[in-house]
């Protein structure tokens, strides 16, 4: 089978992106698409994305992650999605697409930033020392007096496969608080590894992160693959609206695979 592909990446969390708004690609398995993700025997990347037809929206996101698996909500997946349908012709001032966790609304800025909006959040899990929330996907939060010293893949990993979460997975974000902002470092499931950055984990990240009060936030956020910001309204201990995902969305190159 021939593959016409897409690689995007959006502060380098990187995607394989295939157009199926004819189906071709339905047929993919979980062994070809984690084929595809592979860095070594294939094209490489943290995840694959279908650009699909919805009746109702302008298109459907499909994510699977690097395991060839269908994952989550994926937000850096999200806004590079938007900008690949809007590089097919899909051309709008903003877009309004369907996912596993809902539906997305996404705007393009002048600078090349995509800014995505998540779903509103009203539940949070507080422990001691960490945090733990759905954001389109499950997040394990903990803070860190200096994330360049954790060692992202093995901590990351014993959480991740601890009791509580081995069987369905979670993703664990090591967040530092900064002068201006935070940094973070996310471990990923369906990656099973440390990616450059994770739309969904920074957002999480950044919910925990805000000030107590009520009100609206903006909060910069460093990744090893750059700058993003987390954008929204705080409206109780724990419940946030108008969540938005704000950053760069770049196509790297495009080209055929066969498999
Ligand atoms: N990289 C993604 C998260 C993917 C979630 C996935 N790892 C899962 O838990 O299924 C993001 O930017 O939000």
């Amino acid at each position: 089978m021939n593959i016409h592909f897409y690689k995007y990446q959006g502060t380098g969390n990187d995607f394989v992106i295939v157009d199926n708004r004819n189906g071709e690609y339905s047929s993919l398995t979980t062994q070809q698409i984690a084929h595809l993700c592979d860095r070594r025997f294939g094209i490489g990347a943290d995840g694959l994305m279908m650009l699909e037809n919805h009746a109702d929206y302008d298109f459907q996101m499909k994510y699977y992650n690097a395991d060839g698996r269908e994952g989550s909500m994926c937000g850096n997946g999200g806004r590079c999605l938007s900008a690949f349908a809007r590089q097919m012709g899909i051309e709008k001032p903003a877009v309004k697409f369907i996912a596993v966790d809902g539906p997305h609304e996404a705007s393009f800025r002048e600078n090349g930033w995509v800014n995505l909006k998540m779903q509103d959040v009203d539940w949070i899990e507080v422990g001691n020392m960490y945090f733990y929330l759905n954001t389109g996907s499950p997040h394990f939060v903990k803070f860190v007096t200096d994330v360049q010293e954790v060692d992202v893949y093995e901590e990351g990993r014993a959480i991740r496969y601890n009791e509580r979460f081995a069987a369905e997975g979670t993703n664990v974000n090591f967040v530092q608080e900064m002068d201006k902002g935070i940094f973070v470092r996310t471990y990923e499931r369906g990656v099973e590894d440390e990616t450059f950055s994770c739309g969904t984990g920074v957002t999480a990240a950044a919910l925990t992160a805000a000030p107590a009060e009520t009100g609206e936030y903006t909060i910069p956020v460093e990744t090893i693959g750059g700058h993003l910001e987390i954008q929204f309204a705080r409206n109780g201990e724990r419940s946030f609206s108008n969540i938005w995902l704000c950053g760069p969305a770049t196509l790297v190159f495009e080209g055929n695979i066969n498999i």
